[in-house]
């Protein structure tokens, strides 16, 4: 029998919204409850609501200075607060300081996020946080109606080290859904993000309270590399991502398909050896990123059961 992942009983959870301020799905359901957070009460827990990012959010802008969730890291958590500084840096500093490990026992983070890509529901976690891999199998089990596409993506942390948000929290997820415009609230997807978010609740809720998840196994994605646009030499882009490829995050891209489409009618074709799975297809904030596509392997994982332990 694979030992039982053991985990202490989750007491701090944080549910954020607005860390990009123009995901709407999050920015909507955190000004929601920051007003009425009864939804959020459990019988082992109560979870506090952020609005990550508020003037970003006023100005339903993605971010003021820097991508605040490329803030976290250890440099510009620890860099003294000079005026200088960025809005964002010093915006992560500040919800460090009360969210961080040190300043308290933050067992899980949910990071509410939405994507103009068609990756329909995705849950970002860490390799190796085998605790959010059971929420993700819990909400992919029991709380996603089995016809809408669901999908675990891990988060490859940079050589310097975490970056972002969500590390803040011993365990954490960040749920990724779309395609949503920027600045656009859909009702589809903010009720989709809504039920996901109270069915993690429960799920944190019955471990606390004694329940065992048994063993499992799953698909997960994992970052291969990331693809930009063919650009000049000014770094404009030189073609579009080929309408073949659009809107189909997750499926198979096998060397020869199509990628880019030239204003000229030429096409650029995908020339790697093996089949990739690729994943944010086009999303409007990657452009700055020089992201056109992250490309994605999938693998098979066993995950041990988990059980809390007192
Ligand atoms: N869209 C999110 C995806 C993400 C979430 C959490 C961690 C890493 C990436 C971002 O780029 O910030
Ligand atoms: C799988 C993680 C996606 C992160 C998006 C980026 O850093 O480009
Ligand atoms: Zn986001």
């Amino acid at each position: 029998m694979s030992p039982t992942v053991q985990c202490g009983a989750v007491s701090q959870v944080v549910v954020v919204g607005g860390t990009h301020g123009n995901e709407m799905s999050g920015v909507c359901l955190a000004k929601h409850w920051l007003q009425d957070p009864s939804e959020l009460h459990r019988k082992s827990f109560t979870a506090e609501v952020l609005l990550a990012n508020p003037i970003a959010v006023e100005r339903c802008v993605r971010y003021i200075d820097r991508d605040l969730n490329r803030s976290f890291s250890h440099e510009l958590l620890s860099a003294s607060g000079s005026e200088s500084d960025s809005y964002e840096a010093k915006r992560a500093r500040e919800i460090y300081q009360k969210y961080g490990p040190k300043q308290s026992s933050l067992n899980f983070v949910i990071d509410l996020h939405n994507t103009t890509s068609n990756m329909g529901t995705t849950f970002l976690l860490f390799k190796g946080d085998n605790f959010a891999l059971h929420l993700a199998n819990y909400l992919q089990t029991k709380c996603v109606d089995p016809s809408f596409p669901c999908h675990i993506l891990l988060i490859d942390i940079p050589e310097g080290g975490h970056v972002h948000l969500q590390s803040m929290g011993k365990h954490s997820v960040s749920l990724e859904l779309g395609p949503q415009p920027q600045g656009v609230a859909r009702a589809d997807v903010l009720t989709r993000m809504r039920a996901l978010v109270n069915c993690s609740l429960d799920f944190l809720d019955l471990f606390n309270q004694g329940t065992e998840f048994p063993s499992f196994e799953t698909d997960v994605h994992q970052v291969l590399y990331r693809a930009d646009f063919p650009r000049n030499e000014d770094g404009e882009i030189e073609a579009v991502i080929h309408s073949e490829l659009q809107d189909k995050d997750y499926l198979p891209l096998k060397p020869g398909d199509p990628i880019f489409q030239r204003l000229n009618g030429e096409d650029i074709l995908y020339n790697g050896e093996k089949q990739i799975y690729p994943v944010f297809i086009n999303e409007a904030a990657y452009y700055e990123k020089k992201v056109a596509f992250i490309a994605t392997e999938k693998t098979h994982c066993l995950v041990p059961a988990l059980k809390v332990q007192n």
